[in-house]
């Protein structure tokens, strides 16, 4: 059906079922495809077993895609690791008038809590504290920082979806980061390639990928729980979180037979919501830090400017990072750096389209590879090395480059961006406002490249001690 449509872009020659399989290493099947670019250009077919993928590779292509043509490249592709529980329902694998209706509903609701707002600003500083208190009582002795970072990411989001902060020791919340971690790690890992280049046959077989889908269940559980009991406490004049509102908005709308707003998409919404707004910021931060244990000059850099603009005897707030144009650059470069969803998540053009010359079918699966704008050799002077001055200009001043997407572009990107700008701002600023970081090896010994690649970039599991400063 596909090739029937119309000319797809070229691409290596591929087999009936396994289709492109023997050309990629399945341990880092994006630097297959980073390399396949080099021979087929920026935009090449790829097959899924028997199923097309346009993949995109650089900046340029990936804006003319994903920002000129943004409407068309909405549709969201084929993403085995997460349909199976999904099916269709919540904003990060909904498509269609079904996404379009739950991503505004969620951005509008989440704004109405707070989101980009000042009340937003004074909890994240308020989970700052929770996170110093956290960190002081290591008493300088090494500690992996995984779950006080995604503690403190997860805690702002529940927050916001469910009312209320947990406290760092409560199993139940420990659990369930421990569920989200495991999948994030599973579909980063070869399993998760494997799954995501042979989903039919993958899912008969045994082996870890099986747990991500196990996962989301126990999730699903939690947040059924959590959708019983605001529904049993529900004051209408009186919303307290995400999950209220969207009770509210379920009720007004169940008498309209082709309504969006369901308990089916409820559920799956606000998980996508705490599973989204968990992972990454944690993993941002834990990466984060090891690159800063990679380079103490800029460690010292950044605290020579918050001792500078904000000094030691107030908390950090949003208003010095207009003030604070290193560490800017430093957040921006961590996260493009890092990287840490280096092939977003697939999308499909929504009607058929000219695109380039070629011809695009409506429901065509693509791969828009950020990762290559993120380090598009075009836009970034050493991508592979971290350096903040890929976002300062010659006189100090925060400089932007359009090839940033670590939050993607267009229609479908991050709606948690601004959300996850300022917890990182804060987290990272109060941290190193209080302590110096002290690496257990020596800097220059600390390999800050990923300890695997899909649909995560990892980053390799460490120890350090923060020291009061
Ligand atoms: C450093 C932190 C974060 C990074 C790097 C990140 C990155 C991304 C990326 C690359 C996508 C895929 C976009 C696409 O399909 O093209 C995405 C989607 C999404 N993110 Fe984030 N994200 C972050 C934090 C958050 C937070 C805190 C939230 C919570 C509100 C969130 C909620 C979502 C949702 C709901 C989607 C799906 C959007 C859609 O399909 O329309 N993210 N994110």
């Amino acid at each position: 059906k596909w090739q029937k449509t119309g000319k797809l872009p070229p691409g290596p020659i591929h087999l009936p079922f396994v289709g492109n399989m023997l050309q990629v290493d399945i341990n880092d099947l994006i630097k297959s495809l980073v390399k396949l670019s080099e021979k087929y250009g920026p935009i090449y077919t790829f097959y899924l077993g028997s199923r097309p993928t346009v993949v995109l590779c650089g900046y340029e292509i990936l804006k003319e895609a994903l920002v000129d043509n943004a409407e068309v490249f909405s549709g969201r592709g084929d993403f085995p690791a997460v349909q199976q529980y999904s099916k269709g329902n919540g904003i990060v694998y909904g498509t269609g008038e079904r996404w379009r209706q739950l991503r505004r509903f969620a951005i509008t609701t989440l704004k109405n809590f707070g989101m980009g707002k000042r009340s937003l600003e004074e909890r994240v500083k308020e989970e700052a504290q929770y996170l110093i208190a956290e960190l002081q009582k290591t008493n300088g002795k090494p500690f992996d920082p995984t779950f006080a970072f995604s503690s403190a990411g997860s805690n702002i989001i529940c927050s916001l979806v469910f009312g209320d902060r947990f406290d760092y020791k409560d199993q139940e919340f420990l659990t369930l980061l421990h569920l989200i971690n495991n999948s994030w790690h599973i579909m980063s890992s070869t399993w998760g390639q494997l799954l995501f280049v042979f989903p039919k046959i993958m899912r008969y077989l045994p082996g870890p990928h099986r747990q991500i889908y196990k996962n989301y269940v126990k999730l699903g559980a939690f947040v059924a729980k959590r959708l019983k009991k605001n529904k049993e406490t529900l004051d209408t004049n009186n919303l307290r979180d995400f999950i209220d509102c969207f009770l509210v908005k379920v009720e007004q709308e169940k008498n309209n037979c082709n309504t969006h707003f369901n308990y089916e998409t409820m559920l799956k919404t606000t998980v996508n919501v705490f599973f989204a707004g968990t992972e990454t910021v944690g993993s941002t931060l834990r990466y984060g830090f090891r690159i800063l244990l990679r380079h103490p000059e800029v460690e010292t850099k950044v605290q020579e400017e918050i001792d500078q603009v904000i000094g030691r005897n107030r908390s950090p707030c949003m208003e010095d990072r207009n003030r604070m144009p290193y560490t800017d650059a430093v957040i921006y470069e961590i996260l493009r750096f890092a990287d840490i969803v280096p092939m977003s998540v697939p999308h499909t053009v929504t009607r058929n389209i000219k695109f380039r010359g070629y011809d695009l079918p409506e429901g065509l699966n693509v791969m828009p590879l950020i990762c290559t704008s993120q380090y598009d050799p075009v836009k970034f002077k050493n991508p592979r090395s971290f350096d903040p001055n890929h976002f300062l200009d010659e006189n100090g001043r925060f400089k932007k480059n359009d090839a940033f997407m670590a939050f993607s572009a267009g229609k479908r990107v991050c709606l948690g961006e601004g959300l996850a700008q300022m917890e990182l701002f804060i987290f990272l600023t109060t941290i190193l406002q209080n302590f110096k970081l002290k690496p257990l090896m020596n800097p220059k010994d600390i390999d800050i490249t990923p300890e695997s690649s899909g649909l995560g970039n990892i980053p390799r599991p460490y120890r350090l001690c923060v020291l009061p400063r």
